[in-house]
């Protein structure tokens, strides 16, 4: 059988759930083989893959976080469009088949898909009920904007708890997500889709409030920052903090790991900002293919795809792990199960994305974009640690970030 490297960046649960689709696949035929590695967490793996190519020996299959998309797509001559491939492997992939906000985030501007999309999540509020019961607050009425955010971070510490709120990937839920869901731009030239001379919006009054009120709570002792990506995870599975913003996807190791009865519950918004709550952007990861392989290889990803997006897949993977699903057929199956009855809070991130996108809610396309969070992430925590004052804080995010901004542009000029 012909060998498929696969590398990607799915942990504990997660990771259990890939090894399980990739058996499954390999089990259904034997003309392939995929081989699943984990290489580390979505930066790591990025950088690895991309060491590798230039290497001359990279992976076939390499899961890519949603903020790598445009340095990908520009990255010329190492990328296997996957809609071309599967077009000449003559077993099409059909971008229809996807939601729509999923199809578009990872295709070019003619609409065929550069990537395969897999593991679309979305923000959401997590909540332990034990940790409301005990502080009196009400276990089926979690909070719905920041301000009550704040005063329910306060009651849990006085409480007895260690931390009140916390999140996950600070700057794609407090800045990227908190964009859309306010719907103000993230960026010019429509967040990035309309041209590499994007710049940077977030030194603008949204952002300046947002971080002032985070500050302010970190201040409080109702917000402790738990640190860049995902590492923050741990303070809320743990059970040290009572609410937490991350992943859709993380619900599979709360499951795992959290000792307590836990709900879900939307983003949190500030119901002084007109317009909000817009809707809430895909984050995740999607499945990029390496130029230069053969084209057996080429048919057998093309297997290995049709399969991971066939309704029962889809579905399959979007109610075990709490990514959302990313195609139609998964979503209706799903549905028609009655899983989201069953399972209350797993419908919360799909609604979220359900809705009309305006210009600030579609995506974000912009080069560098790993990059830009560190450097925002970076600047997020001297504001929470009281070093700036939140307006110095942002603007020092679009000047360093619009410095990415323009290498990346005169890079692919
Ligand atoms: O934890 P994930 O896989 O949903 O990814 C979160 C962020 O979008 C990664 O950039």
């Amino acid at each position: 059988a012909t060998e498929i490297v696969f590398w990607h960046s799915m942990e504990g649960a997660l990771g259990d759930r890939v090894n399980e689709l990739v058996q499954g696949f390999n089990e259904s035929q034997s003309d392939y083989t995929v081989k699943a590695i984990y290489k580390g967490a979505y930066g790591e793996s990025m950088n690895a893959g991309i060491a590798a190519f230039r290497a001359g020996n990279a992976p076939d299959i390499l899961q890519v976080f949603e903020v790598g998309t445009a340095t990908m797509m520009h990255a010329q001559g190492a990328i296997q469009p996957v809609q071309e491939m599967s077009e000449q492997a003559g077993d099409p992939i059909n971008p229809d088949d996807f939601l729509g906000a999923v199809a578009s985030y990872y295709s070019s501007s003619d609409g065929k898909l550069v990537s395969m999309p897999f593991n679309s999540s979305t923000p959401v509020l997590y909540y332990n009920k034990d940790a409301f019961r005990k502080a009196g607050l009400d276990p089926e009425n979690p909070p719905k904007t920041w301000k009550e955010v704040a005063e329910a971070g306060k009651k849990l510490r006085e409480s007895g708890m260690e931390c009140g709120y916390t999140t996950g990937w600070p700057s794609w839920v407090q800045m990227e997500t908190f964009a859309a869901w306010h719907n103000v731009p993230f960026a010019t030239k429509n967040n990035g889709f309309d041209g590499l001379d994007a710049r940077l919006s977030v030194d603008q009054p949204a952002f300046v409030k947002h971080f002032a009120f985070l500050a302010q709570m970190a201040k409080d002792g109702s917000f402790t920052y738990g640190g860049r990506g995902d590492a923050s995870n741990a303070l809320f599975t743990s059970g040290k903090c009572g609410m937490f913003t991350g992943s859709s996807g993380s619900r599979a190791n709360i499951i795992r790991t959290g000792e307590f009865e836990f709900g879900t519950a939307s983003l949190p918004y500030h119901d002084d900002i007109e317009g909000a709550p817009q809707n809430t952007i895909i984050g995740g990861a999607s499945l990029w293919v390496f130029a230069k392989k053969s084209p057996e290889v080429y048919k057998g990803v093309t297997k290995f795809f049709k399969y991971i997006s066939s309704p029962e897949m889809a579905a399959k993977w979007h109610q075990e792990t709490g990514y959302v699903p990313v195609t139609k057929a998964g979503h209706q199956v799903t549905r028609e199960s009655g899983f989201y009855e069953k399972n209350p809070g797993t419908e919360v991130a799909v609604l979220q994305l359900n809705a009309d996108t305006t210009e600030n809610s579609r995506g974000i396309r912009l080069g560098f974009l790993p990059q830009i969070r560190e450097i925002a992430e970076g600047e997020m925590e001297r504001i929470f640690a009281g070093e700036v004052d939140a307006e110095t804080g942002m603007k020092r995010i679009a000047e360093r970030g619009n410095e990415m901004l323009k290498r990346f542009e005169s890079s692919v000029k």
